[in-house]
This record gives C-alpha cells, structure tokens and sequence, in this order.
C-alpha cells in the first residue's frame, strides 16, 4: 500500500457514463462506489466523470479528463511508451461539450494541489474506476496518473479478503482472488511487479502462473471436501422449516438475524459485512422449529467470479421454504437494489421459492413516505430491525407462512423407542396424545416431508 500522510489514504473514484445510463444512475453509481472505497479504509477526495460512447479506449478516459486526472494525482497524464490514443475530430467535440455539461460543480471535492505555505500536500495515491478493467487500461491509467490504479470488481475483491472469516469463506476469496489477479499478471510483464524487481521475462511469469494454477487446484480440492461437509450437514436439516434473509449489502439482514434469533452475529454500517452463511433457530423456539440463515449480500456488477465461488452461500437461500427479501426502504435507490437481488436469485432459481418483501428501516422514513410504500406495495411488511414489536409481527407472519404448507397426521411410537420423542417434539407440532398397546399415539402438524420421515423411522 502506498505511504500516505494521513492514516487514511486518499482516492479519486472515475466513472464514465454510458449513454444508456441516466444522470440519477450514474451518481448513485458514483455514491455506491465511495461507499466501497471506504469500507476499504480509503478517502474519496474527488470524482472524475466523464460522458462517453464505450469502455473500449485504452485509457477509459479521454485525453483532456485523463490530463485532468492525472493533475489530481499529480501524474504526467501521458501514457510514456507513445500507446497514447489517438483522438477523433468528432470525439473532441463530444469531449468538449461534455465537459461544458458538467460544469459547475462536477468534481465533488476540493482540487487537492495548491499548497498551503509550510505544508506538504497530500495527493490522492489512488484511483478507482467505476468499471472492469482490462490489464492493459489498468496498466495505461498507472502510467498516466503516477497512481495505483484499482476497478470496481478489484475493490469487491479486497472487501471480501479483508471480511472473510470462516475457513470455507476465506478460500473461496481466495479462489475469486487469484482468477481476478492470474489474467492481469499474464499481461502486465512490462507493469508495476515486474518494475519493482522481482525477476524479469516470460520466466518469471511463467513460475507465477503454474503456483497460481496448483493453489487454485489445491483450494478447489479444500472446498470441495468442506463442501460435502456441509452437503451433510444440510441434509440432516432438509425437512426442518428454512427462511433466508437475502438482500443488497447493507439492508439489515444481520440486524433481522440478530432480533429474530437472539444471535451475535455481526452487524456494521459497511458494505459486505457478511460473508458467512449463519443458519439459528427462530426464537422463541417455535414447534416445530424454525431455521434462519442470514447470507452475503448482492450488490450491482458483482463480478461473476465472486458469484461462482459464493454459490454454496446463495445454496442456502435455494433450499429455504420462505425467502424474506430484505430492503432498505430508507435508500433513495432501494428500488435498483431490489431488482439487483431479484435478478441474482432469478439467475440461481431462487425465484420460484415463495417470498415475503420487508421494508426495513422504515424508522427513517416519514409517514407519508411510509404510506406511499403501502400504497404501492400492498404485499410487504414495513418494519425497523430495531423495533421489537415489528420483530414480532415479522415472527407471527414467518409461523403463519409456514402454517399453511403444513398437514395433520397419526404416528404411532412404539414403547421401546421412547427415548427418540423428542425427534416428533423437534420436527412437529403435538395436537394430542393417546395411549394403547402398540405404543404412544400422536396427532401431529408439520411438513409433508418430516412426517414421512419421521413416520419412517418410528416403523409405523
Ligand atoms: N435506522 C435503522 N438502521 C438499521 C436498521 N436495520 C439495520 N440498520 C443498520 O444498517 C447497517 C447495516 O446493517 P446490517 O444488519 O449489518 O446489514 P446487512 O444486510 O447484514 O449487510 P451486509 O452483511 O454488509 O450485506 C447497520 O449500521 C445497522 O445498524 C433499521 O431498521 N433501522
Ligand atoms: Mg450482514
């Protein structure tokens, strides 16, 4: 990491808006970004934008902003080795009047340079770019601005490396992490690694690809036996009652966890707080039992590999009976987030499993915003994660969901395997009890699937 004055180093975010991008998007897009740059400990001092046509150039940017850019980081604003781009006529003018749309007031923060007398200031060392880059872009902006230069789905990566708790999770980072990094070494022989002296030549990079390959077949190899764990794991819980907490980062899902299940998990005003599937107990303890996961959270652009390696994780949302769509009613683009989290459970096959929309957060909202909600949205449930009165409803409406989907049933249980009872007890709700020769005969309530095992096990 660079060395920076201040605890906190400094970062320009740069985003470019696409022509099928509206103003409101792109800034919300923009906000969102300084929002993950922070959770990374970094500061946005200042945005770059710039209106264009493609992601395709070389630099992202066009001459005149990456000359803007680099005065910012203090960089020369040229790529060195002459691969500078070439500029239309027609695309200067594009350029122009688009710097003229943008002015006043596009570049959020101070301009960092002017120094105050007997002060050394302090430039921002880092960029972040709203889009995925290629090694090459990533590569021309680092010689262009002096700076280090990091994409979007490079700045979910580190989020997720530093958040990871669990064995199981911090593999799969891992795996996401070298897939993000191996294509990027392969390219960039003439960059920043190879610069600084680590060897040189094809060789070298040869060597860093084959370790690459072997720890990611050595990590596919840790997954996979973890993962059969937890296959069993599952199928011991397969006929128990399941609600998911699934949303955008940052909803409140951990929130809901905690005030459902009296658990500890963790809950921060950050981005991807949760990496770890946490799977409690509804409490009070219901009959039959309710389990509750809590999982990792969707944002727009989630890059694929990080879906891929975090699909044991959304695994636990396809096996859910009731999915509970967590909003944050109190974000201006909770809408977008919605549809985010829609999409991505709709990509898994989510999105046959019944669900409930909760607003939460809707302790920050006023009433007549609470009751445009209502009005257009008949069928969620408004609630605040920090009231436990809502918490309550929130209990009452998941038993009745679920009250529905069950049916009623004899079992018989032989007096010898009377030390098992409390498997019905765990699995169903007891109507009443009867006694005779062949054993304790129940009446019970609970999910096709537990009373057809359990009807199994007691050899009835
Ligand atoms: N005002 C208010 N704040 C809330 C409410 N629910 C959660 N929060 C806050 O929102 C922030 C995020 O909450 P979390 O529960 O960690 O959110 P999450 O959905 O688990 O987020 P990730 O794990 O990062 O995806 C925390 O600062 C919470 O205290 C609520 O109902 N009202
Ligand atoms: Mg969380």
């Amino acid at each position: 990491m660079p060395k920076t004055l201040s605890a906190r180093p400094l970062a320009v975010l740069v985003g470019v808006q696409l022509p099928d991008v509206s103003d409101a998007e792109h800034a919300a897009d923009l906000a969102e970004l300084a929002r993950l740059v922070k959770t990374l400990g970094y500061d946005a001092v200042a945005t770059v934008s710039q209106r264009r046509e493609g992601l395709a150039s070389g630099t992202v940017l066009g001459t005149g902003k990456l000359k803007e850019l680099a005065q910012l980081t203090g960089g020369s604003g040229v790529i060195a080795s002459g691969a500078q781009e070439r500029t239309s006529k027609a695309r200067e003018r594009w350029e122009s009047a688009d710097a003229a749309h943008e002015e006043p007031g596009d570049e959020e923060a101070a301009p960092p340079a002017e120094d105050a007398p007997g002060e050394v200031a302090q430039r921002p060392t880092i960029v972040v770019v709203d889009h995925e880059l290629s090694p090459s872009q990533l590569r021309n902006l680092e010689k262009a601005t002096g700076a280090q230069v990091l994409d979007r789905t490079g700045v979910i990566v580190d989020i997720f490396h530093r958040h990871a708790r669990s064995h199981e999770a911090r593999m799969q980072v891992e795996i996401a992490r070298l897939n993000y990094l191996a294509p990027r070494l392969r390219e960039s022989t003439g960059g920043r690694e190879r610069q600084q002296g680590r060897g040189s030549g094809d060789s070298a990079v040869e060597l860093d690809r084959r370790k690459i390959r072997d720890r990611l077949a050595e990590l596919r190899e840790g997954l996979a036996a973890i993962q059969k764990d937890q296959d069993q794991r599952r199928y011991a819980r397969r006929d128990q009652l399941r609600v998911a907490l699934v949303g955008y980062t940052n909803a409140g899902k951990s929130s809901l966890m905690r005030a459902l299940t009296g658990s500890e998990v963790l809950v921060a005003d950050q981005l991807f707080a949760t990496l770890d599937t946490t799977v409690r107990a509804l409490q009070p303890e219901s009959r039959p039992r309710v389990l509750v996961s809590d999982t990792v959270g969707f944002i727009q652009k989630l890059p694929h590999d990080l879906v891929a390696s975090f699909r044991s994780t959304l695994d636990e949302a396809l096996e859910a009976s009731l999915l509970l769509y967590v909003v944050d009613a109190s974000d201006p683009t909770w809408n977008t987030q919605l549809e985010v989290t829609r999409t991505v459970l709709r990509e898994i096959g989510a999105d046959a499993v019944p669900s409930q929309l909760l607003f939460n957060k809707v302790d920050r909202l006023d009433a007549a915003a609470q009751e445009a909600l209502r009005s257009r949205h008949p069928e969620a449930m408004l609630l605040s994660a920090h009231r436990p009165e809502d918490v309550g409803l929130l209990r009452e409406r998941i038993l009745s969901a679920f009250a529905a989907s069950m049916v009623d049933a004899d079992l018989v249980i032989p007096y010898a395997s009377q030390s098992r009872i409390s498997e019905v007890y765990e699995h169903t709700t007891v109507l009443s009890e009867s006694f005779d020769e062949s054993g304790r005969k129940l009446r019970v309530r609970g999910l096709p699937g537990a009373i057809a095992r359990l009807t199994q096990s007691f050899g009835a």
